[in-house]
């Protein structure tokens, strides 16, 4: 199995053999296989015809240098309109071909790039952490052009330019011996050294300007993403020369790639020169010989013309295939690999019960640290038990919560919940049973309404205003002059802090799942707005497990047991009255230190 860790964005992204990302393309084509078996079809025929282009002129300047000779008069008109009717049929066939092409690729790009998405989806939150928004849509965007460049390249120019070139190499042949020999040598030669220099010199740095590029965009969006605080600290000109850099960093490396692309036409130019004074010059010795007639040689010079065009064009296209694969290859590795947390085969949905948790001996270590923060973790949660946890900043609490929802696996042991370990459900369903109200909850820049009916699409707008209402969010909706229907901003730029909690509380409620975990914001909000959400948030727990990350005194005297972290392990535990007397506790420094 692939690690597809490799391929995470922010790192310099692993190389796939062009055979591997070959493969990935091959099973694109597989979708649309009648379409684009019509395109190659198409495609050969106007390859056929291409060759007998020359091959029918010949016959037209014979027939005309014969004087007119046959009896009826008619030779040449026929080889006049031999002649055009292939030149004809060779732009209807490849028209046809074309249209095939957008028909298939255009239906592909969008099927394969909505895989791209739910993939890049799938990947497990260690991974997004380590990857940059803009990076991962620059390189799905760029991998869904790639696509259509490298079919076309393929299908509409390498393969022909190499039909024709070798058809024509093989009837010179078969009727010039010797023309034929060189023709096929420099033909030969002309693309083992293009692919050569595409493979070994081109490519190498192609990928090095791509990795910049993506560095571009993964700028561009964590300054963008967290505008605020480059705001704040006044540090537009500061980020502004972070991007100049990055972008002077790219002009040198894409300077270099397009030099090389530079460098490889003009030996590629050198070779169709020597083909074009070798054939002519053959041929014109053999016509001096009186071994070929003046239609021979026109033959050889539309030969060379038509081959020309297309050496010219093959070496132009055979980099651009390479581009295309080199482009393509991030979005072929995100399909190569698979997703760090992934559903056991068969894993069946998970049943939700009264909500009891289980840490069984768990050990968790995060990738990148040495050591675990967990180690032989024990703790069993009662169906309807409230909890609070406390401890000090990095003591591993939110870590907690995230191995409930098996964001990460664990190294050994086990969680359970309702009896379910979590590996052996579906995550999706795992998920829908936990509504976490995070510190500081990130909106859809869509409506209020839609962002409530997250936890439940295709909710009523009666269940959605009733969870407001629970929520004491409905008050400064309705103040809103869209009310529901105001659009919130990105991430909820928009609203309050205690806003967005709010509605993340709606949320919560209209999620209506047996477990319910609640980060408290550490910001201080105001008396009111605390109240309004302790008073919201004891509706949403009743009947619920709950588990409330508390940084308030409120909440944790009102908890069933309070547990006290701190290295990853938890040190106390009790409720308040019990740890408030354990003099010289963890608990009660905290509290002391917590008291106005
Ligand atoms: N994705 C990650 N990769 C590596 N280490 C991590 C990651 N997330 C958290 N940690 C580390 O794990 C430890 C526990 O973090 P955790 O977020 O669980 O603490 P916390 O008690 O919730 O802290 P806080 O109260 O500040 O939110 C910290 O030392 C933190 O640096």
């Amino acid at each position: 199995m692939t690690d597809i860790s490799a391929a995470a964005p922010g790192r310099e992204a692993r190389t796939l053999s062009n055979l591997a990302v070959a493969g990935f393309v091959w099973r694109q084509w597989m979708r649309k296989p009648r379409l684009y078996g019509a395109f190659i079809g198409f495609m050969g025929l106007a390859t056929l015809a291409d060759v007998f282009v020359p091959v029918a002129a010949g016959r037209l300047i014979d027939s005309l240098s014969g004087g007119g000779a046959d009896a009826s008069g008619q030779a040449h008109w026929l080889a006049l309109g031999l002649f055009l009717a292939l030149a004809a049929g060779v732009n209807i066939a490849r028209q046809i071909g074309i249209r095939m092409e957008i028909l298939a690729s255009s239906a592909v790009m969008a099927d394969m790039t909505a895989d791209a998405y739910a993939r890049v989806q799938s990947m497990s939150a260690d991974w997004h952490a380590n990857a940059f928004a803009g990076a991962l849509v620059r390189k799905i965007t760029r991998g869904m052009h790639a696509y259509d460049e490298i079919t076309m390249y393929l299908w509409g120019g390498v393969l022909p330019g190499l039909g024709v070139t070798y058809g024509l190499g093989v009837y010179i042949l078969i009727n010039w011996p010797l023309a034929g020999l060189y023709v096929l040598a420099v033909n030969t030669l002309f693309i083992v050294m293009t692919m050569a220099m595409i493979e070994r010199y081109v490519r190498p740095q192609n990928l090095v300007s791509n990795a910049r590029d993506a560095d571009l965009g993964g700028a561009v969006a964590d300054a963008l993403t967290s505008i605020n605080t480059v705001k704040s600290f006044g540090a537009e000109a500061r980020e502004t020369g972070r991007f100049a850099r990055l972008a002077g960093d790219w002009r040198r490396e894409v300077r270099k790639t397009w030099y090389r692309f530079a460098n490889t036409w003009l030996v590629q130019m050198i070779a169709v020169l020597a083909l074009q004074a070798g054939l002519a010059g053959l041929l014109l010795a053999q016509w001096q010989a009186g071994e070929a007639s003046a239609g021979d040689v026109a033959f050889a010079l539309t030969a060379f013309l038509v081959m020309a065009g297309y050496m010219r064009r093959f070496g132009e296209e055979v980099q651009s295939l390479q581009k295309g694969l080199d482009d393509i290859q991030d979005i072929a590795g995100f399909m190569a690999g698979e997703p760090q947390i992934a559903d056991a085969p068969g894993a069946p949905d998970f049943r939700p019960g009264a909500g009891a948790i289980e840490f069984d001996q768990v050990r968790f270590t995060y990738g990148g640290q040495d050591s675990p923060l967990y180690e032989g973790f024990d703790l069993t949660i009662a169906p309807g038990e409230k909890i609070a946890l406390v401890g000090p900043t990095g003591s591993g609490k939110s870590t907690f919560v995230k191995l409930i929802q098996r964001l990460y696996d664990i190294d050994s042991g086990a969680i359970r919940i309702d009896g379910q370990d979590v590996r052996s459900v579906t995550q999706a369903s795992l998920r829908q049973s936990i509504a976490v109200v995070p510190q500081d909850p990130a909106l859809f820049h869509r409506t209020l309404a839609e962002n409530i009916a997250y936890a439940r699409p295709g909710a009523s707008r009666e269940d959605i205003i009733e969870a407001a209402r629970r929520a004491r969010a409905h008050d400064f909706i309705t103040d809103l002059p869209q009310g529901y229907d105001t659009l919130v901003g990105e991430r909820g730029i928009k609203l309050s802090g205690g806003e967005r909690q709010r509605v993340a509380i709606a949320r919560a409620i209209l999620a209506d799942a047996p477990i319910l975990v609640f980060d408290e914001a550490t910001s201080s909000l105001d008396n009111e707005t605390e109240r309004d959400i302790q008073a919201a948030l004891a509706e949403v727990m009743a009947g619920k497990t709950a588990i409330v990350i508390a940084h308030r005194l409120s909440t944790i005297r009102d908890a069933d047991r309070i547990l006290v972290f701190q290295d990853g392990a938890i040190v106390e535990q009790g409720t308040h009255e019990a740890l408030s007397a354990k003099a010289g506790g963890v608990y009660l420094r905290l509290a002391q230190l917590a008291r106005p």
